[in-house]
This record gives C-alpha cells, sequence and structure tokens, in this order.
C-alpha cells in the first residue's frame, strides 16, 4: 500500500466513528503497496485492550461498484475457512463508505487485520504453501455468486504501452519499447480461450500474504479479483514468487515447490500446463506495463516507492524463451 491522502488524527476519528469501535488509539500510514492509502489502525472499547484493524481509502484503479465484489469475496472465503480479512461493516450495515477528504470524495473500507509477516526470500516450503493456498482459494471461490471482468487483461496491457508511448517506455530502459512491440501482439494472438474460468486473485505477490513460518495467515489485497482462466492466476503467482530478490535470476526450486504445492489442492488439466508459458508471459507483460505506466504517472507527493517495470521485463524474456519451455513441467 500507499498513502496518498494525508489525515490528521481528529479526521481518522471522525472517519471511523461509524464503525463504533472504541476510542482511536493510534492510525500508521503503510508505505507498502501502490493503488491505495492504508492505514494501521489501533482502536479501544477500554483503555490497555486494542484491536488492530487495516482501514483503506480507494484512490485508482478501483472503481467504487466493484467493492460489494471485493468485499464480499473476503467475507465469502472466510467463511470457508480460508485466511483472509473479514470486512468490518459500519453501524448501519455499510460495506464501505464514501468521505469527503482533501483531495476529494474518496470510498474507504476497514477490514480485518490478520497476523504474519510478508516475505522478500521465500523458502520452497512456504513456496508450496502458497501454491496450495491459492488452489484452496479457487476452490473455495467456486460458488461465489459474483462476477467481475478483467479490468487487468490484455486489452488494458495494450492500452497502458500506448498511454506510455514508444519514448516513455525507452525512457524507462532503451529495451523496454521493442519489447513491448515484439510480445504484446504475438501474446493477443496466441491467448489461450478455452480453459476453464473462475475467480481469480490476479496479483498474489509476496506482499500480499502473510505467513508464520510454513503457515500461510493472510490472502490479502483482492482489489484486482476477478473471473478469468484460473491457471492465469498460478501464472501470476509464479511470476511473483520464482524468482530471486532481485529479479533477475529462475528459482527453480521455489517454481517446483509452488507448482507441486498448487497441484497437491487442486489438479491442472493437461491444457492447462500446456498454456502455462504462455499465461507467464502475460502476467510478466501485465506487470511490466502496469508498473511502466505508475513508473511515469506517480504523483510527487505520494508516499510510495515506484516498482521495477524491468523486473517484469526480464520474466517475460525467460518466460519467452523457449530453453526454459520446461519449468512448467511437473
Ligand atoms: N488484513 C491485513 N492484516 C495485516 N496487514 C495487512 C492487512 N491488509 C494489509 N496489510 C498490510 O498493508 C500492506 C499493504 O496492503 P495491500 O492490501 O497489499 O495494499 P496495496 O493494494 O496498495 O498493495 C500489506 O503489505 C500488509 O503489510
Ligand atoms: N503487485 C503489483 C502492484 C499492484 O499493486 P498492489 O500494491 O495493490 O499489490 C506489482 O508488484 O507490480
Amino acid at each position: 500500500m500507499a498513502v496518498y491522502t494525508h489525515l490528521g488524527a481528529e479526521d481518522m476519528a471522525a472517519l471511523l466513528a461509524p464503525y463504533h469501535l472504541g476510542d482511536l488509539v493510534s492510525a500508521k500510514g503503510i508505505a507498502e503497496g501502490v493503488s491505495n492509502s492504508n492505514w494501521l489502525i489501533e482502536t479501544a472499547q477500554e483503555p490497555g485492550k486494542a484491536t488492530r484493524f487495516i482501514l483503506t481509502m480507494y484512490e485508482f484503479r478501483i472503481e467504487i461498484s466493484d467493492l460489494p465484489y471485493f468485499l464480499g469475496l473476503l467475507d465469502h472465503l472466510a467463511a470457508k475457512g480460508c485466511p483472509v480479512p473479514r470486512s468490518i461493516h459500519d453501524g448501519a450495515g455499510n460495506l464501505y463508505r464514501v468521505v469527503a477528504t482533501p483531495r476529494g470524495e474518496r470510498a474507504l473500507a476497514l477490514i480485518e487485520f490478520l497476523p504474519g509477516v510478508s516475505l522478500h526470500e521465500p523458502t520452497p516450503g512456504q513456496a508450496r504453501a502458497v501454491g496450495a493456498a491459492l488452489a484452496t482459494l479457487h476452490g473455495a471461490a467456486a460458488d461465489y455468486p459474483a462476477t467481475r471482468a478483467n479490468g487487468m487483461g490484455l486489452a488494458e496491457w495494450q492500452r497502458l504501452a500506448d498511454a506510455c508511448g514508444p519514448q516513455g517506455l525507452a525512457s524507462i530502459d532503451p529495451a523496454l519499447a521493442s519489447l513491448v512491440a515484439q510480445h504484446l501482439p504475438r501474446l493477443a494472438a496466441q491467448w489461450p480461450q478455452d480453459l476453464p474460468t473462475g475467480v481469480i486473485h490476479a496479483d498474489l505477490f509476496p506482499d500480499n500474504v502473510l505467513m508464520q513460518g510454513e503457515t500461510v495467515t493472510g490472502l490479502i489485497d483482492f482489489y484486482f479479483a476477478c473471473n478469468d482462466v484460473i491457471a492465469y492466476d498460478l501464472a501470476v503467482t509464479h511470476a511473483a514468487w520464482c524468482f530471486d530478490a532481485a529479479g533477475l535470476a529462475f528459482r527453480a526450486d521455489l517454481s517446483a515447490a509452488l507448482l507441486e504445492g498448487y497441484a497437491s489442492v487442486r489438479a491442472l488439466s493437461g491444457a492447462e500446463r500446456a498454456a502455462l508459458p504462455v499465461l507467464a508471459q502475460g502476467a510478466a507483460m501485465r506487470f511490466a506495463m502496469s508498473r511502466a505506466y505508475d513508473w511515469l504517472n506517480t504523483p510527487a507527493d505520494a508516499l510510495v516507492t515506484r516498482k521495477d517495470p524491468m523486473a517484469f521485463a526480464r520474466r517475460l524474456q525467460f518466460y519467452a524463451d523457449p530453453a526454459n519451455g520446461g519449468v512448467f513441467a511437473l
């Protein structure tokens, strides 16, 4: 997360009053992340007994009309035992509220705080646990009744690339514009059409998984969740987890563990397995393009760390290299 909107203690207390959670004890902006402003909130009904929550203010890339899908999905998955934060409803039962801020009207929601830490250098055991948790999520979400199209699909990668423009892409790295021109039309032509679809997380990066040891204690940040190709979610997770911390070297041990963990809960069909190389190239393109756009357009005053588009451009090259075709064989 990030903090785009700066709020004083009085503003924060007023925002939280409709939740009837007691007195505001502390509110700390969380610098991780990109899309929203987030705070770790502590409130207490009585002195010395504080409870933690996460307050999210939706800043961009999120339509308010999608919030019932995202927040309802958290409650659906939590009810099935998945380690996801429940949404906290206000005193009138609302899942989210729209408030006036110095930057204009914003929607906000409060969710449960979950224990655990996100990892920078996962072990194979942790990657296996994440694979299994992802497959469990896919199963638990199978009867979620709402649907949402993927707003970060192929058409959006193209729109982001066009918005950056060849010069903007080249200003990030001289190789980026030609890489996009080489691979984006091919991916559009080769994109699989007939694979099983369902609810996917679509952004299960290490910073969106909380762990204690090898136990997944939290799957968070469902704000790209949507209905799309289920195996694409595994490809996204693979692209996010299976390279070293610098994003340069492929980690075969993490890859094997993640795929094994996934397959231990949900078997992949032959068609899904065969499609993983192209799905992973698409995943890498998706994050290269959103990062490139953010690289060129992040407000100067935002408390946010821009993420390197080239880390995913390099992964795209890795997945597109025929010499690496065996990565997804189990
Ligand atoms: N339910 C939660 N419990 C504990 N920590 C959380 C929770 N939700 C978010 N966080 C913390 O806030 C950070 C940013 O949250 P996240 O939802 O990933 O924001 P963004 O969408 O901007 O990436 C996480 O990396 C984590 O440290
Ligand atoms: N995981 C993405 C960033 C998406 O933003 P988030 O902070 O909302 O997860 C990336 O690494 O590019």
